[in-house]
């Protein structure tokens, strides 16, 4: 069962009205980067490199920036506390897609505690201004999970 924003609004330290959502939370824009380099993933993470994370947008200092169609990584100003029998799963809003962006996303792990990154793929000229709300996160219930997160992906 998809949680309504009234229980998920409590996995937030602190959030607006208006990013509580009929079932979801919308989140805002942190920081922007553009990569450089290359990324190797394999099996056991022994080889893992993550490319370097140019950070070209950072809401708390600047106004807006202006993309050119690309990939770029959005790290989210919003930070989750997500309890050991909930999952999240963020989308693109609406209105991004409308305007010919979209977000590349992955699962959000019980028990995962921080400020998500997410791929931006803007295929049409964007304009995105300080923190901007760009995602919306739904949680939903797990049963018999695995454990929690404890991977690298912490803060
Ligand atoms: O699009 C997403 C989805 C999830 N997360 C956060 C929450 C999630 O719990 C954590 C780790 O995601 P994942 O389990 O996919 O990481 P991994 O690639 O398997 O690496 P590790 O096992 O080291 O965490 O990153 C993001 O930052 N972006």
């Amino acid at each position: 069962m998809i949680m309504g924003a009234n229980i998920s609004k409590e996995f937030f330290e602190e959030l607006d009205e208006k990013q509580i959502q009929q079932c979801g939370i919308d989140l805002k824009v942190g920081s922007i980067s553009k990569l450089k380099g290359t990324g190797c993933i394999d099996y056991s993470n022994k080889d893992r490199i993550l490319p370097e994370y140019i950070k070209i947008f950072d809401s708390e200092k600047d106004e807006y920036i202006d993309l050119e169609p690309g990939i770029y990584i959005v790290k989210v100003a919003d930070k989750m506390s997500i309890p050991e029998n909930m999952a999240g799963f963020a989308y693109p809003r609406s209105t991004l897609i409308r305007m010919g962006a979209t977000l590349y996303t992955a699962v959000h792990d019980p028990g995962y505690v921080g400020f998500p990154a997410y791929a931006l793929h803007v295929i049409n000229p964007l304009r995105i201004k300080k923190y901007a709300r760009i995602a919306q996160v739904v949680f939903i219930a797990t049963k018999d999970s695995n454990g929690t997160y404890e991977g690298i992906y912490k803060e």
